[in-house]
């Protein structure tokens, strides 16, 4: 049989892995034991990691430090940009579960967005995260502007893909889902190849962003240069290559 809609493989992902995870998992001795319980089904999704093949996951590291600060802000919808086969969705959506809220996780290829959902429910999640198919604006714009099910972005992480994070945050922007003292917007970038145009954006002043507005081609976008925000950049490495998060909380509005 043809497969003529599936995306081209990578080398370290899309190959087959990810459905394979989850016969791993479903076949598990213990997979009773997982039911409910989204830490064990976190450290099977670990074992699978170590023992067979490199998953494209969020690492300890990151993970703690953004379940801190879902902890310190309490938001009570976090958007996620890229969810791959669940594993951010589950820890976050674990740790924004204690305080009440919800967690939507918007990844493009169906197939990954199946096997999330699998996992999710698994853990006992199913009623809090929910995994959106479709492109990161596309479902951003339906979410804000058609089922205005969000008014307000008030914590989104961008996972998805780094030359697509400064329009997917313009698009935000225009849509006047930021709010000063309480967005906060975090991306995970890996060094190679980077986010230099996302980073420029989010470290700028209001007057420099203006300067860079009259050099970029938005498109049909309308960037707001007057947001304000205060980026911290934290660097680590990982078992592919170094990486870093950018948090940058969105903390007022120029007049200009
Ligand atoms: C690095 S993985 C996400 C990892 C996940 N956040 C985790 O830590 O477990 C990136 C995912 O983004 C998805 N993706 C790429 N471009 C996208 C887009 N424009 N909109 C939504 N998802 C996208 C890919 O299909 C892939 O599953």
């Amino acid at each position: 049989m043809s497969k003529k809609h599936f995306p081209a493989a990578l080398p370290w992902a899309f190959d087959g892995r990810e459905v394979d995870l989850l016969h791993y998992i479903f076949a598990r001795s213990d997979i009773k034991q997982l039911r409910g319980n989204p830490m064990m089904v976190l450290d099977a999704i670990d074992e699978y990691h170590q023992q067979f093949e490199k998953l494209m996951k969020v690492g300890p590291y990151k993970g703690g430090l953004i379940v801190d600060i879902i902890a310190e802000r309490k938001p009570s919808v976090m958007i996620e940009l890229g969810g791959y086969v669940g594993y951010s969705a589950i820890l976050f959506g674990d740790e924004v579960r204690e305080h009440g809220g919800k967690y939507i996780s918007i990844e493009k290829n169906p197939e990954m967005a199946a096997v999330a959902t699998q996992l999710v429910k698994l853990a006992g999640l199913g009623d809090i995260v929910r995994i959106e198919v479709g492109s990161s604006n596309e479902v951003l714009k339906e979410l804000i502007c058609e089922t205005k099910e969000i008014d307000q972005v008030q914590m989104i992480f961008m996972d998805h893909q780094q030359d697509l994070y400064l329009e997917d945050l313009w698009l935000l922007e225009q849509l006047d889902v930021l709010t000063p003292g309480s967005s906060v917007v975090l991306a995970d970038i890996m060094i190679i190849p980077g986010a230099p145009k996302y980073l420029e954006w989010v470290q700028a002043t209001p007057l420099q962003k203006k300067n860079i507005l009259q050099r970029s081609n938005v498109g049909p976008l309308a960037p707001n240069p007057n947001l304000v925000y205060s980026t911290v950049v934290t660097p680590f490495d990982t078992i592919f290559l170094p990486d870093l998060v950018a948090v940058s909380e969105i903390t007022g509005k120029r007049d200009m």
